[in-house]
């Protein structure tokens, strides 16, 4: 439904002259979201957006046309770090490359042709986002996005379903690392319904954490919801990884970190078929998100638009793989007020002490990201719990961070999960925000006007009620909102 003409931009003559003429309005919700493709098929016109860079590739027989379009990014490639050039086939998960990194945002592209933000339509920039499926095809679902509250478009970033390394990171993945012990080659069939646990199960805690209908056991979902909820599940690194990439002479001690529970899946080496149950996180998402845009000021946001069960895996946070010191070196290359928003510590294996640096990992989904990195953060009562799941191997220095939902969430509902913020220490990379979650358990106490009455914690069996006649100088809640989590504080 688009006419789309490029030109030539070896052409001096013609440059800037690149035109895009759409003949459709801004996607409503209410309205069906065909595909937003230039020349009306998608092997013509394959939309790239990289940095606020749209690169619009004709078919190979053309020469490259390049259109670069500031599109606006809110929160998104606006804390964009370096992007790894030709990161490679996103089903090799390690990469050895060693080639130059260049970081876009200096890098002087003779083949772009700039038009300015004010000579491109709204529609004109519409053609090189995909309304209909954010993921371009990159998962088994696809994933739409709508605004209704204005004419924002949802930030640029690599759609990657699954994590990359970016550069430094061990994340050793091979047959050889896996014994016997650490597979169940004598398997066969589906391993959830035999009545043997194998050693995969035995890896999980002694039985396998899904039932025969893919979901989290109602007794390992409240186990893993307790132990986020609890404080006292937090060691302190003697030598903490992230301390240490900081190379600094007054480094700090360890902040913290979640023991967490993990769930080991049967993998490639296991004698079990493809459609064995205890396979849930490494077949993708499979529910029905939608990318929107908040009405409560949190930006982009992700939601379900179907009914989900309590347990029901939704999807891996998907990003590149870095180490922390890499975090840090990315993080001194950018202005002092710029701080991150995306990066996870895959931390929970550090208690077993003697973490190397190429080994103290995270994740990182500002550039390269999938749907999750439009998740936001709600205090204490997410619907969203994660938990470490690991796939290709022993390693627990590397492993997946899933999302599962830990309670019946209707369809249309936002999804969150608890990032662990300590909204208190100004001492991180990561971007301190003003919590708008609107939970009763709200730990951004420095918010205006947040005084609670009442603060529920609950744990798997127990319902504590805690009353408070002012909570904001309760010694609880002061424990409470300088609490470590070892995700996104550091
Ligand atoms: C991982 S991103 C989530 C997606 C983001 N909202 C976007 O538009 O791309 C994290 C950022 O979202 C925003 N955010 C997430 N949860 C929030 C909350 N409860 N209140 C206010 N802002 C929030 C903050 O700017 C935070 O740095």
């Amino acid at each position: 439904v688009f006419k789309l003409e490029i030109t030539d931009s070896n052409d001096d003559s013609q440059e800037g002259s690149a035109n895009i003429t759409p003949n459709i309005g801004m996607p409503k919700e209410s309205e069906s979201h065909d595909s937003l493709v230039a020349g009306g098929t998608e092997d013509l016109v394959t939309p790239c957006i990289s940095n606020g860079s749209a690169n619009v590739n004709p078919p190979s027989s053309s020469p490259p046309t390049e259109i670069s379009v500031s599109l606006p990014c809110p929160g998104g490639l606006d804390d964009a770090a370096p992007v790894p050039q030709d990161v490679g086939n996103n089903d090799c998960l390690a990469s050895d490359d060693r080639r130059e990194l260049v970081d876009p945002i200096s890098t002087n592209s003779r083949s772009l042709v700039t038009a300015p933000k004010n000579q491109l339509t709204t529609n004109a920039i519409m053609t090189v986002h995909n309304v209909n499926d954010i993921t371009k095809g990159e998962e088994k679902v696809k994933i739409s996005w709508v605004n209704n509250i204005n004419d924002d478009f949802p930030p640029s970033f690599h759609y990657i379903p699954r994590n990359i390394v970016f550069q430094n990171a061990y994340v050793n993945i091979s047959l050889s690392c896996i014994g016997n012990e650490d597979c169940c080659s004598t398997c066969m069939g589906n391993c959830v319904l035999s009545s043997e646990s194998c050693s995969c199960a035995n890896k999980t805690g002694g039985g396998f954490a899904y039932t025969a209908e893919g979901l989290l056991k109602e007794e390992f979902l409240d186990e893993c919801i307790a132990i986020s909820c609890n404080p006292k599940n937090c060691f302190y690194c003697e030598d903490c990884p992230v301390e240490r990439s900081k190379n600094d002479d007054c480094s700090e001690p360890c902040k913290g970190h979640l023991r967490r529970k993990f769930i080991k899946e049967c993998w490639s080496k296991c004698g079990c078929g493809k459609k064995c149950g205890n396979r849930v996180v490494q077949r993708g998402i499979n529910c029905n998100l939608q990318v929107f845009l908040t009405s409560e000021g949190k930006g982009w946001g992700l939601r379900t638009l179907e009914d989900l069960p309590k347990g029901a895996f939704v999807c891996e946070f998907v990003g590149e793989i870095l180490t922390v010191k890499e975090l840090h070196e990315r993080s001194l290359k950018y202005p002092k007020n710029r701080k991150y928003t995306y990066p996870i510590l895959l931390d929970a294996d550090w208690e077993s002490g003697g973490v190397r640096d190429k080994e103290a990992l995270c994740l990182y989904a500002a550039s390269y990201g999938n749907a999750a990195r439009f998740i936001n953060h709600r205090c204490l009562d997410a619907n969203l719990v994660e938990i470490p799941v690991e796939i290709e191997g022993p390693d627990h220095h590397y492993y997946h961070f899933a999302l599962f939902t830990s309670r019946e969430i209707a369809a249309q509902e936002e999804l969150t999960w608890d990032y662990g913020i300590n909204f208190d220490d100004d001492d991180q990379p990561v971007e301190l925000f003003e919590c708008k979650c609107e939970s009763k358990f709200c730990r951004n106490m420095k918010r205006s006007s947040s005084k609670f009455n009442h603060l529920f914690m609950v744990t798997c069996k127990n319902l504590f009620l805690f009353q408070h006649e002012n909570c904001d100088s309760s010694p609880f809640l002061e424990s409470f909102s300088v609490w470590p989590r070892g995700r996104l504080h550091f």
